[in-house]
C-alpha cells in the first residue's frame, strides 16, 4: 500500500513547517518533502532546495514537478520524486498552497488535507518572531487573502494556537485510525 500524501495548509505564520518537523521527529513513518523554491538557501526556516527562476521554469517545462505554483513573489515545486517516497509506503508531509489542493487530490491516490488555524494576532506575533521576512513582507503576508479550502474537499482542521506538542498529539490521534 502506498503512503499518504499529507498536504499541510494554512495562513502564513500558522505553524505549517513547525508542525511538520515535529511530526517527523516524533514518528519515523512521516517523511518531510524538500520543496524546490526560488528563495535563497540562507533565508532560514524550512529546509528547502533553493533554485533560480530560470532553473525552476526549465524543470517545470520538462515535467519535473508533480505540482508547482507561485505565491509571495516566489515559485514553489514538488518534485516528481515524491512518487517514489509514497511507493515506499512513507506518509509524506508537504507544505502546500491551498490553490493547488484540487490538483493534488486528483494526482495522488491516498490524499489527506491538514488545515491549520490560529487567530490573526497569533499569526502576526509568530511571523515577527520567525524573523525570516522584513516588516514589509510580513505585512504583505498578513494581508494576503489566501484561498479558502475548496468546497467539498475533506480536510482535517486543527487549531495550532496552543503549544506545538498539543497540536502534534491531536494530529496523531486524527491520523492514526487510517494508518491501521
Ligand atoms: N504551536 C506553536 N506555538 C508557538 N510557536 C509556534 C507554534 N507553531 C509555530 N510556532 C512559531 O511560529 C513561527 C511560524 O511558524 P512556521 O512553522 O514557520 O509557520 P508557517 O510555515 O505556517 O508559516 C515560527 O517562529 C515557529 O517557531
Ligand atoms: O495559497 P496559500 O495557501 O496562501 O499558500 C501560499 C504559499 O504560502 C506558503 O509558503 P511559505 O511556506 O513560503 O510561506 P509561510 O511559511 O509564510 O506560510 C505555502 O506553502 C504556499 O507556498
Amino acid at each position: 500500500m502506498p503512503g499518504r500524501f499529507i498536504a499541510v495548509v494554512g495562513p502564513s505564520g500558522v505553524g505549517k513547517d513547525s508542525v511538520m518537523a515535529a511530526l517527523a521527529a516524533r514518528d519515523p513513518r512521516f517523511v518531510l518533502l524538500q520543496r524546490r523554491i526560488t528563495r535563497p538557501q540562507e533565508a532560514g526556516g524550512e529546509d528547502h532546495f533553493a533554485i533560480t527562476g530560470a532553473e525552476f521554469e526549465q524543470v517545470e517545462r520538462a515535467g519535473g514537478f508533480a505540482l508547482s505554483w507561485r505565491a509571495h513573489g516566489l515559485a514553489y515545486g514538488i518534485p516528481v520524486a515524491v512518487d517514489q517516497q509514497l511507493a515506499q509506503g512513507s506518509d509524506v508531509l508537504v507544505n502546500l498552497s491551498r490553490a493547488v489542493l484540487m490538483q493534488a487530490q486528483a494526482r495522488f491516490q491516498r490524499f489527506v488535507v491538514l488545515s491549520l488555524t490560529a487567530p490573526a494576532e497569533v499569526l502576526a506575533r509568530r511571523l515577527a518572531g520567525r524573523g525570516r521576512e522584513s516588516a514589509e513582507e510580513i505585512a504583505a503576508r498578513l494581508s494576503r487573502k489566501g484561498d479558502a479550502l475548496p468546497a467539498g474537499l475533506p480536510a482535517i482542521e486543527i487549531d495550532n494556537s496552543g503549544p506545538l506538542e498539543r497540536t502534534v498529539e491531536t494530529i496523531l490521534a486524527r491520523l492514526q485510525p487510517e494508518r491501521a
